[in-house]
């Protein structure tokens, strides 16, 4: 007792000794410094963590100064800030890599008393694969321009008098800590900072100059939504390792950490445990901290090996699992190798994540596939068709008897379906045995009779609950939907209790259909991703039974950043893929095995999944005629005049590219306006001019597609993403005003011209290029089969 009492003793001892040791050596000591009144003057603040920064010193009674390069963003922070306040910040436009004009800058502004160098850049990609100038980039913008704000303010910073201890505040990144996979370059530009911080520091204490390095994790900021779309999986699962956070969040704990005159600031307990793993010979004012890195150092480290080890385990697994899924891929086609028509089965590797490759015979029936494919139950199987096979004698009927109630079947031949197309033929039988599948096929294949007629097969219109859910990414989309279903669903006998289908879209009055929800919940939802999550989140309704869970147009939405997360909270959070069965449905999936790999690996759909894939391997209506004209880029807008004079058409979509981000920080106006302008002084027909864009409110999309709906002919500005979905079967003539990006947008924009029923008129597809643009073009042709002509105006 006694022996174990003096240990106790001894051990108070050591602590308290160490303490005022450590109070008595810690440096620099630490100081408080003041913010009211005095020039804050922050790079990078009119976005993200540093506009939420000077947010904060405004609301603190600073005078601020922010600095970026876009004058427009730099004009809506101002906006904003004096919106919230009432106080005015003074802006400079400069680009950190150029020292004179930051110089220039920050002269201008005055001296300074509080500097946070806040810009960076970030593009996060495996440097195999990373371009040296975008490598540049990052070490130019985030050190050399942190060198060069620092050097430029510096010399006014030290001769200031009597205005109390200054601060220079560095914005770090955790991933300026530790070394993250994908971040090479902005990991070293970001480490860099630490060694110029420490040197700082150290030369600028005695004109009582603090320094201080910010440590935040991933942070919802604008220019980390741009960075989420690139950004590998495995820096994203890496960087989870420490969540995420909001930028205001993130903004009050850095700038209480400046004001406090830390060297080191974090932002969460992970984060002050990454502080410690990685503090070397940072210089720390607390003896408390200091204390407790003497003590847990060792403890942390041990910690940080767990982490790695983490790490690593995850890399493995994925370039094994990336190894797996690259087995040679069996599509062939029977145009082209007539040898194969023969049933081709072949199974690959037997682990957990192998993709099967089956071929489908020209004429076995649909039922001896259910055989084959439960033989390879537990592995993710795909069915690869190609459009030009034999239509099997099966109809839609015989198809889905048994499983599709009959007054349905019957309003479905009412309506005209009545030969399967050959998404239907391949992938109804399957959905039938209650397996997951990704439909994965053109737009205008009948993708969305297919999951309907799921969806019919499955719920029970007695049942008073919603089962089955689809998730669509526009409103557009959305409304067509529900009208396929709705009409499907009308009640032909009155006996039979009818199912109802309600349609949640953004832009809708959610209050109505709030105690719609709960009185009496359709049986079908048909939903854009944000007004169902909202639902969700109010707990006015719950998923966790649904029998299907549909999300259309998955690539569109995986795509979208906004939209991604609340995706993957519907399929993994609201449900479980274990209790519903998934669709997936979408025209194009690009790199389609990563795409099954990641359903079963992040539980979006059960093991057994299915792809269901019939390649375009003739994808383009017959009906379709493709032209190009060669010309000058700057010749673009004549050209165009004149190809809508002499071909006359009756209603036409013109598509335009979306406007690079480059562009529109360099203050552009976006092409699609530019041509709205030109065509409403120049243009001298009849058609009515109309613009659709990708982020264009709800209201004015709306506005627009009425328009065109109320008859008369249309010319029809739209980039990629607003058309998505949109049928206008009147279109016959499509103007590639600026050529698409990939071959799947040249299809889509191309499926957007003669679809008009039964009509046999000839439309036309014009491509404007330039003469670098023809060996595109040429790719698009080989990979589609179809010839382009030349057109001499
Ligand atoms: N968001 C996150 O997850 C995390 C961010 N960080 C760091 O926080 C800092 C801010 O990031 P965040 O708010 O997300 O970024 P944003 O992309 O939202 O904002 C970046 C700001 O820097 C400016 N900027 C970019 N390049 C230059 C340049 N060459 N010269 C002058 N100004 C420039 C931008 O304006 P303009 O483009 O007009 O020049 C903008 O104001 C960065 O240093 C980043 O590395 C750290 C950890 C996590
Ligand atoms: C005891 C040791 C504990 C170790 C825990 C380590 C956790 C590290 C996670 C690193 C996350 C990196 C985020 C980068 C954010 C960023 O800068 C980009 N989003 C760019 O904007």
């Amino acid at each position: 007792m006694a022996a174990i009492f003096s240990l106790f003793l001894f051990f108070i001892l050591f602590i308290v000794s160490l303490l005022i040791i450590l109070s008595f050596i810690v440096r620099p000591r630490s100081v408080t410094i003041p913010i009211k009144f005095r020039h804050v003057f922050i790079t990078g603040g009119s976005s993200g963590i540093g506009l939420a920064l000077a947010h904060r010193a405004v609301s603190e009674g600073a005078k601020v100064s922010i600095l970026a390069r876009s004058t427009e963003k730099l004009a809506e922070a101002k906006r904003s800030i004096q919106l919230a306040t009432g106080v005015e910040v003074a802006t400079f436009s400069a680009d950190v890599r150029d020292y004179d004009a930051v110089s220039k800058a920050i002269d201008e502004s005055g001296p300074i008393d509080v500097l946070i160098v806040n810009q960076g850049v970030f593009i996060g990609k495996e440097l195999e694969k990373q371009s040296p100038e975008e490598v540049k980039f990052m070490i130019d913008v985030n050190l050399t321009g942190s060198f060069n704000v620092i050097k430029a303010a510096l010399p006014a910073m030290k001769a200031r008098e009597g205005r109390g201890p200054a601060s220079i505040s560095l914005v770090s990144s955790q991933a300026g800590q530790a070394g993250i996979y994908g971040y090479t370059a902005y990991s070293a530009s970001k480490f860099g900072l630490q060694g110029l911080a420490q040197a700082l520091q150290q030369e600028v204490i005695s004109d009582d100059i603090h320094v201080t390095l910010l440590f935040p994790p991933d942070t919802d900021t604008p220019g980390f939504e741009q960075e989420l779309k690139k950004r590998p999986e495995l820096t994203s699962i890496i960087a989870a390792s420490s969540g995420s956070m909001k930028t205001k969040e993130v903004a009050k704990i850095c700038f209480d950490g400046i004001k406090a005159g830390k060297f080191t600031v974090t932002c969460h307990f992970i984060g002050f445990l990454l502080s410690i793993a990685s503090t070397g010979m940072s210089p720390q004012g607390s003896f408390w901290l200091a204390l407790i890195e003497v003590i847990f150092g060792g403890l942390i480290r041990f910690v940080s090996l767990v982490f790695q080890w983490q790490w690593y385990k995850t890399i493995e697994k994925w370039s094994k699992e990336k190894q797996l899924l690259n087995v040679p891929h069996l599509a062939c086609f029977p145009k082209i190798s007539p040898f194969l028509h023969h049933s081709l089965f072949s199974t690959s590797n037997p682990s957990v994540f192998h993709s099967t490759s089956t071929r489908r015979a020209l004429k076995s029936s649909s039922n001896s596939r259910i055989i084959k494919l439960q033989a390879v139950a537990e592995t993710s199987s795909e069915i690869e068709s190609s459009s030009v096979t034999e239509p099997t004698a099966l109809t839609l009927r015989q198809i889905c008897q048994g499983y599709v109630p009959e007054h349905i079947l019957h309003r479905m031949e009412e309506i005209g379906f009545v030969f399967p197309t050959d998404i239907q033929r391949e992938a109804l039988p399957t959905l039938f045995t209650g397996r997951d599948c990704i439909l994965h096929a053109q737009t205008g294949s009948g993708k969305t009779l297919t999951y309907l007629l799921l969806i019919f097969s499955l719920i029970n219109p007695q049942r008073s609950s919603v089962q089955a859910v689809i998730v669509v990414p526009t409103r557009e989309l959305g409304m067509q939907v529900t009208k396929v279903a709705r009409m499907l669903a009308a009640k032909s006998e009155i006996d039979v209790k009818g199912c109802t289908v309600m349609a949640l879209l953004d832009g809708g009055t959610l209050r109505r259909h709030k105690s719609w929800l709960k009185a009496e919940p359709p049986a079908i939802l048909v939903a854009t991703v944000a007004s169902l999550c909202h639902m969700l989140e109010k707990h006015i309704f719950r998923i966790d039974s649904v029998r299907v869970l549909v999300v259309d147009e998955v690539d569109f939405l995986f795509y979208s950043s906004k939209q991604v997360g609340s995706v993957r909270k519907l399929l993994t959070s609201f449900s479980s893929c274990d209790k519903r069965q998934t669709v997936f449905a979408s025209a194009s999936i690009p790199q389609h095995k990563h795409f099954v790999h990641d359903c079963i690996q992040q539980k979006w759909t059960k093991r057994d999944v299915v792809h269901v894939h019939v390649s375009a391997i003739m994808p383009m209506p017959l009906c379709l005629l493709h032209r190009f004209v060669m010309c000058e880029k700057t010749n673009k807008h004549q050209v165009l005049l004149a190809l809508l004079e002499s071909d006359a058409p009756e209603s036409a979509i013109i598509f335009v590219g979306e406007q690079s981000e480059k562009s529109k920080k360099a203050g552009n106006d976006p092409s699609t306006t530019l041509l709205m302008e030109f065509l409403k002084t120049s243009y001298k027909g009849s058609l009515e001019i109309l613009l659709l864009e990708g982020d264009m409110n709800f209201n004015s999309r709306a506005a627009s597609l009425t328009e065109i709906r109320q008859g008369g002919g249309f010319l029809l500005v739209s980039t990629d993403i607003a058309a998505r979905g949109i049928d206008l079967p009147e279109t016959t003539h499509i103007f590639n005003f600026d050529l698409p990006q990939t071959v799947t947008d040249y299809l889509h924009r191309a499926g957007r011209a003669g679809r008009k029923p039964f009509s046999d008129r000839k439309c036309i597809v014009a491509n404007l290029i330039t003469s670098e643009e023809r060996f595109v073009l040429q790719r698009y042709e080989n990979e589609l089969m179809f010839s382009c002509e030349e057109m001499m105006l």
